[in-house]
């Protein structure tokens, strides 16, 4: 576990934007000596230094929020956060809203793409509906979210999180929430909604031009608050994405390492990043998605994805697609025989002359 006994993590819910924004500033760090560990052990394996190129780094990046120089991985989380837009009814989806609880349904009969994926990486998969799935306002008329609704579904996310998984992956569902996504990154990268706004699910040339235009109204009418991440979280964002960003942070103060997914899921932590630029630091992103935005997401965060598959699907599929590779990691790290131990010649130091 992280050291940082001055922070103790709030057991039920953020009462107020001053208690959360109290929450995010408050992120404990990981016992950096266990990376040494890993680092001296890593060292003696049999192999040339680094041979294992980012696997060493994961394993690296595992054993040190886990607090540990062995990392496991016996207990990953995926937990797919649900909600629904009511900016859909511009016409920004292809999509009809109904489709979100018809998937949280497939989700729970183990039909969609995550049921395969999760099961194929050995994680558990549970799904979280927000708001019972009623819709936020349309962020292009008012605020998507009251305080008050916006702190339930960040406090969700929060409780989410269980303090003994070795891996949080939190993933998403919702019929629109690209929309809502690319305005918190031009609201809080800056740009417009050309720059932010990509297909989703499967937009037309007209669709995609309607969807920029719906963005750069939402934040014209939002403008005299853009410098509060917060207020723009609760005012452009939706509630599984507050989720996914109270989950995140959540993970931080249990200290649980987290696989970010998708454009959605990147997004929503934006305003998290800018209030404490270092609250990504036990987080690794999972894959890049074909999403338009998600490249200059990542690169502006310094995330570098793990995989580049061309997924463009969200519910955390990018995530269950990279945690056998996470798996691959720590199998190295844990099991293979040192020099020594295997009678293996190490290269012999350089000449000095
Ligand atoms: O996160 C991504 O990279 C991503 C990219 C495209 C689509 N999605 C998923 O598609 C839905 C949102 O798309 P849309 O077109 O309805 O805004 C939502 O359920 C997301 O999980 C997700
Ligand atoms: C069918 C379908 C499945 C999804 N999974 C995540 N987002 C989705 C959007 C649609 C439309």
């Amino acid at each position: 576990m992280p050291t940082d006994a001055s922070f103790s993590v709030p057991d039920i819910s953020f009462p107020s934007m001053k208690d959360l924004r109290t929450a995010c500033l408050s992120l404990p760090e990981p016992d950096r000596a266990w990376g040494d560990r890993i680092r001296q052990r890593d060292a003696l394996l049999t192999k040339p230094p680094g041979s294992l190129g980012r696997l060493e780094e994961l394993a690296l990046w595992l054993g040190e929020w886990q607090g540990t120089d062995s990392p496991v991985l016996d207990k990953v989380q995926i937990t797919i956060f649900a909600g629904n837009h009511g900016v859909v009814q511009r016409g920004v989806s292809p999509w009809p809203s109904d489709v979100t609880s018809q998937m949280v349904a497939n989700f729970e009969h183990g039909g969609a793409a995550i049921n395969q994926l999760a099961r194929n990486a050995g994680a558990d998969l549970s799904v979280v509906c927000l708001q019972n799935l009623q819709a936020t306002e349309d962020l292009s008329q008012t605020a998507a979210m009251t305080e008050e609704d916006f702190l339930s579904a960040v406090s969700t996310g929060y409780r989410a999180v269980p303090k003994d998984a070795d891996l949080f992956c939190p993933g998403e569902m919702g019929i629109g929430n690209t929309t809502p996504a690319a305005a918190l990154c031009a609201a809080l990268l800056g740009g417009t909604g050309k720059d932010w706004a990509g297909r989703g699910t499967g937009l037309d040339d007209k669709g995609l031009k309607l969807k920029a235009a719906v963005i750069d109204e939402a934040i014209m009418l939002h403008k005299a608050t853009l410098s509060d991440p917060l207020e723009v979280a609760r005012r452009l964002g939706g509630y599984e994405l507050a989720a996914i960003m109270g989950s995140v942070l959540a993970a931080r103060h249990h200290g649980i390492p987290v696989l970010l997914d998708g454009f959605v899921c990147t997004a929503a932590i934006l305003p998290l990043v800018k209030i404490a630029p270092e609250a990504l630091d036990h987080t690794r992103l999972s894959h890049c998605s074909a999403e338009a935005g998600h490249r200059n997401l990542a690169a502006s965060l310094m995330l570098e994805p793990l995989l580049d598959f061309g997924l463009r699907l969200g519910e955390a599929s990018g995530s269950g697609l990279a945690i056998p590779l996470l798996c691959g990691a720590i199998a190295c790290h844990n099991g293979m025989a040192t020099f020594a131990e295997a009678s293996v010649s190490q290269k012999s130091a350089p000449s000095t002359e």
